[in-house]
């Protein structure tokens, strides 16, 4: 079933650029699949994801997520569906690996529900995420008190409690060493193999995207240039991937 269908997405003239940052972009992606972006930097990958969750504005095109149009009306409920890992992770340094987590439920919750701090059940959650992603003894620390893979972790959680049926994540391995890198490719891998969540990141490693992704959409100055197997991306792709 197609989940995420953008058809010849388009954003305004960028002067800096002499051209529109995406420019005819046409996708489908289907429930389940686990799709690796790649480009050159400014090829338009973190825009493209941010169009996602209608963070960029479009001159043309559309975009329809779980068959629902994108427009200012229906943008709150598909935002609910979507998780987003921003580059850097995008955690509040001064506030708790729970706090962080929890920031995610604020979307869902009024501030009558979130004065006196967030319901119980939400909590519970909350510590259960970061349980699951091996962050138990790490629960009420400072966020900047942890190694950039723990963070990223955090940032997953962040995601996931939401309960979104997508989650893209703009370069989550970025910055991190060999171990973490590993482990953070391994629980987006878990999250979509066993629980059927649908993941689009953008990578810059080709032999990660290669282990983890099914498929590959490279891009170049604002367009899709490749679309498939991410077999042999080195060798087809040298000039628009020389990383
Ligand atoms: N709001 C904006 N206004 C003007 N130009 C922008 C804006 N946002 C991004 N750009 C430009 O658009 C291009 C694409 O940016 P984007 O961040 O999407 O690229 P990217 O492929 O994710 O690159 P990187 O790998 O460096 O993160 C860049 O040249 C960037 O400078």
């Amino acid at each position: 079933m197609k989940l995420i269908e953008c058809h010849n997405l388009e954003t305004a003239y960028a002067t800096s650029l002499n051209r529109p940052i995406l420019n005819d972009i046409n996708l489908d992606i289907d429930q389940g699949e686990f799709v690796v972006l790649l480009g050159l930097n400014g090829a338009g990958k973190s825009t493209l994801l941010r169009s996602l969750v209608g963070l960029v504005p479009l001159v043309k095109g559309e975009i329809h997520i779980h068959g629902l149009e994108m427009t200012p009306q229906t943008l709150p409920k598909i935002r609910r569906e979507i998780g987003m890992l921003f580059q850097g992770g995008g955690l509040i340094r001064q506030l708790s690996a729970i706090e962080n987590v929890l920031c995610g439920r604020l979307g869902m919750r009024t501030t009558a529900q979130t004065w006196l701090g967030f319901p119980k059940r939400d909590c519970i959650l909350a510590q259960e995420l970061l349980g699951q992603l091996g962050l138990r003894d790490k629960i009420y620390q400072k966020t900047s008190q942890l190694s950039g893979g723990q963070q990223q972790r955090v940032a997953i959680a962040r995601a996931l409690i939401q309960s979104p049926q997508i989650l893209l994540a703009d370069e989550p391995i970025t910055g991190l060493d060999v171990v973490a890198s590993q482990q953070v490719m391994q629980i987006l891998s878990e999250l979509n193999t066993q629980q059927g969540l649908t993941i689009i990141t953008v990578l810059h490693d080709l032999g990660i995207a290669a282990e983890y992704a099914q498929r590959a959409i490279v891009l170049d100055a604002g367009r899709v240039v490749y679309d498939g197997k991410c077999d042999n991306l080195q060798e087809q792709f040298s000039q628009v991937l020389s990383l």
